[in-house]
């Protein structure tokens, strides 16, 4: 599949294992979750630019290289986008923060969005879409809609990150925003008949914030 990347790091497995038990409580889900958010981090900004900067080391000069300065947004889709970001912004500390709120219709999985706050130069920022799972796509297609077609972002100036995946999810959002990135840490089975992946994880939401 085109623009799709599976981060199969030994760490990030290790760590999807134990937010994937059900028996792994509130805290720990919160705090590997956000681990995994670093360490999805890391692999996701491996493309940013760098440029030549002369420093002197304590015994001579040299050239050596820096961040080019590209401006960075991490955008979580609320719920549950929200447990990966202090992970991500540890990482990358001058990121700005957006949020787009988003649920699914329980019965008809439609999506209702009732919240979206953006930095103001969000079309001149690499943007990095967050939601740790990519179900039947509808949640990431509203987002990266909402991004596109309202504030006119380029789509290759966004990535969007997940940590399970379903095939389904995949399709749609490949088809919806062929031009948008995505990384995910597992590539799930399917979904099931109320929308859930499987083996998935759960309600991330809900896991995050004890609500069930
Ligand atoms: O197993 C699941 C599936 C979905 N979610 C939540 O729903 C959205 C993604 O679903 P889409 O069908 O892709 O819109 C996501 O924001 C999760 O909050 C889940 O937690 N677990
Ligand atoms: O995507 P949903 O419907 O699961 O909502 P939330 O992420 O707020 O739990
Ligand atoms: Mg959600």
């Amino acid at each position: 599949m085109a623009n799709f990347t599976v981060v199969n790091h030994p760490l990030i497995q290790h760590k999807l294992t134990i937010i994937r038990d059900k028996n792994t409580s509130t805290k720990a889900f919160r705090e590997v979750t956000n681990e995994i958010g670093m360490l999805m981090a890391y692999e996701i900004t491996r493309d940013l630019p760098l440029e030549d900067v002369v420093i002197e080391t304590p015994l001579v000069e040299t050239t050596q290289k820096q961040l080019a300065g590209k401006k960075l947004a991490i955008v979580p889709i609320l719920r549950a986008g929200l447990g990966m970001v202090d992970g991500m912004v540890d990482l990358i500390p001058s990121a700005r923060v957006g949020h787009i709120g988003l649920y699914r219709e329980h019965d008809t999985l439609d999506i209702v969005e009732y919240f979206v706050k953006l930095p103001q130069d969000i079309t001149e920022r690499r943007i990095f879409v967050v939601d740790p799972m990519l179900a039947t796509g509808g949640s990431a297609i509203a987002a990266l809609d909402q991004l596109t077609n309202k504030y006119n972002c380029k789509p290759e100036n966004i990535t969007f990150v997940c940590l399970v995946a379903a095939p389904e999810g995949i399709k749609a959002l490949q088809a919806a925003h062929p031009g948008v990135a995505i990384f995910t840490a597992a590539l799930d089975d399917r979904l099931n008949e109320n929308g859930y992946i499987l083996p998935g994880l759960g309600d991330a939401g809900d896991r995050i914030f004890g609500t069930k």
